[in-house]
Parts: structure tokens; sequence; C-alpha cells
């Protein structure tokens, strides 16, 4: 089993009957909702899942895992998702796969958020994994520019055969290269304030626990009890 694997199916223990459960996106997430679809048809598990992605939502379909809007449901009692980096203080880049916009609306409303990952993930300080930024079509070379001069040595996020990369919502993504982000929680409401930036990928006071693959070892950290 990888570290992938192990990870997603321990996190996915974390559910239990009745629960709401938002969906992460990525190749971690992926074994998380396989998973919670193995329990649904095995163990009669109920769960209603809010996605947070088209790919989630095919996945967890096809697993015939009941769904919900995030819109239809009153809160989330558990998001689990990936991260593309997750800091000694538990700060976290998402978005490498372009999800982070309905990502940080699930995890908003979610009173429980674990993020899984393996040890590649773990970083000291955020920013050596671009930063992406989920921007409106319209203005954005504009906004290309403007990080340009910033020296953020932005890139506009392009699919393999070339054509730019569409969100689920049809925005674009800008991957900033930062190298390091000192003050992320800052820097995020710098971002925010950006005309014609709808989200940005720095999570931060989401998660509340963290399921982390070192060797064939999981940690988990309750990262609501190291705050207190
Ligand atoms: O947009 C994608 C999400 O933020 C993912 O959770 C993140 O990119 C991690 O994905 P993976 O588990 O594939 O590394």
């Amino acid at each position: 089993m990888n570290q992938k694997q192990l990870v997603g199916i321990e996190a996915a223990s974390y559910v239990s009957d009745g629960m709401i459960v938002g969906l992460g996106t990525g190749s971690t997430a992926f074994f998380m909702i396989e998973e919670l679809g193995r329990r649904v048809r095995e163990e009669h598990l109920h769960i209603t899942g809010v996605t947070t992605s088209l790919q989630s939502k095919v996945q967890a379909q096809k697993l015939n895992i009941p769904l919900k809007s995030i819109d239809d449901v009153p809160y989330v009692d558990l998001t689990i998702d990936g991260a593309d980096e997750i800091s000694a203080d538990h700060h976290g880049i998402k978005g490498g796969g372009a999800a982070l916009l309905y990502e940080k609306i699930v995890a908003t409303y979610s009173k429980e958020v674990i993020w899984i990952a393996d040890e590649s993930k773990l970083v000291e300080k955020l920013g050596k994994f671009p930063l992406p930024i989920e921007v409106i079509p319209y203005g954005s070379k504009q906004l290309l520019h403007f990080f340009a001069q910033k020296k953020m040595a932005p890139t506009l996020r392009q699919r393999q055969d070339g054509e730019i990369l569409l969100t689920d919502s049809g925005h674009y993504i800008i991957d900033l290269h930062l190298g390091q982000i000192d003050d992320p929680k800052a820097f995020g409401h710098w971002l925010s304030q950006l005309t014609g930036v709808v989200e940005h990928g720095i999570f931060s006071d989401f998660v509340t626990k963290t399921i982390i693959a070192k060797g064939h070892h999981i940690i988990t950290t309750d990262v609501k009890k190291e705050k207190n």
C-alpha cells in the first residue's frame, strides 16, 4: 500500500453513520473517496457527500455515494482533503489540482477538516510549491503583469495540450513562484483584496487534524489541541 492510500484509508475511518462529509480533490483524496465508497457498499454506511470538484463528483457518483451541493446542507461535519504543502505551523497551500475555490468554500462550512498527505508535503515554511491564485479571465493579463512587477514569477496555468486551463467555475489559475512565504495569513489577505482575484491557495486556520504518512507509519496530529 502506498503512502497516499495509507492516509486515505485511515482518514475514512473518522467518518461515521449519518455524517455530511466534504470530499476533497486530488490523488490522495482519491483513496479516501474509494474507501468511503467501499464502506457505503460493504458496510452500508449512510453518508451525504459534498464534493469539491467535478473530478471528485464523478468518482463519488460511480461509487454510489449520495451527494448534495454545499447549498443544500446546513453544514459539513467533516471534510477530508489533500494538500500541496503543509507548514510546521499548519498553514497549507492547496490548488495544485485547480480545485482551491470549491475546496475553500466547503472547508469554510465544515466543523472539522482533516488534511491527508505523504511526508513529501511537509515543509518548515510554505512557498516552494507554486501558489495557485484563481482569477477572473477578464483582466488576467493585467494581473500577470502586476505580479511580474512584484517579482513573484507568475505563470498562467495551461492544460497538457497547451490551452489555458479553466477551473470548474470557468476561471484561470495564475501560479506564483515565491520560494518562501514568511507570513501566509498576511499574504493571503493582501491577495484577497486584489481586483480580479477570486481566491488564493493559502489555507490558514482551517485544518483541525493532519494525518501524515512517514515511511510505513501514520502520524496523526490534532491541530486544535496543539493551539490550546
Ligand atoms: O486542487 C487540488 C487540491 O488542492 C489537492 O488537494 C492538492 O493539490 C493535493 O493533491 P494531491 O493529493 O494529488 O497531491
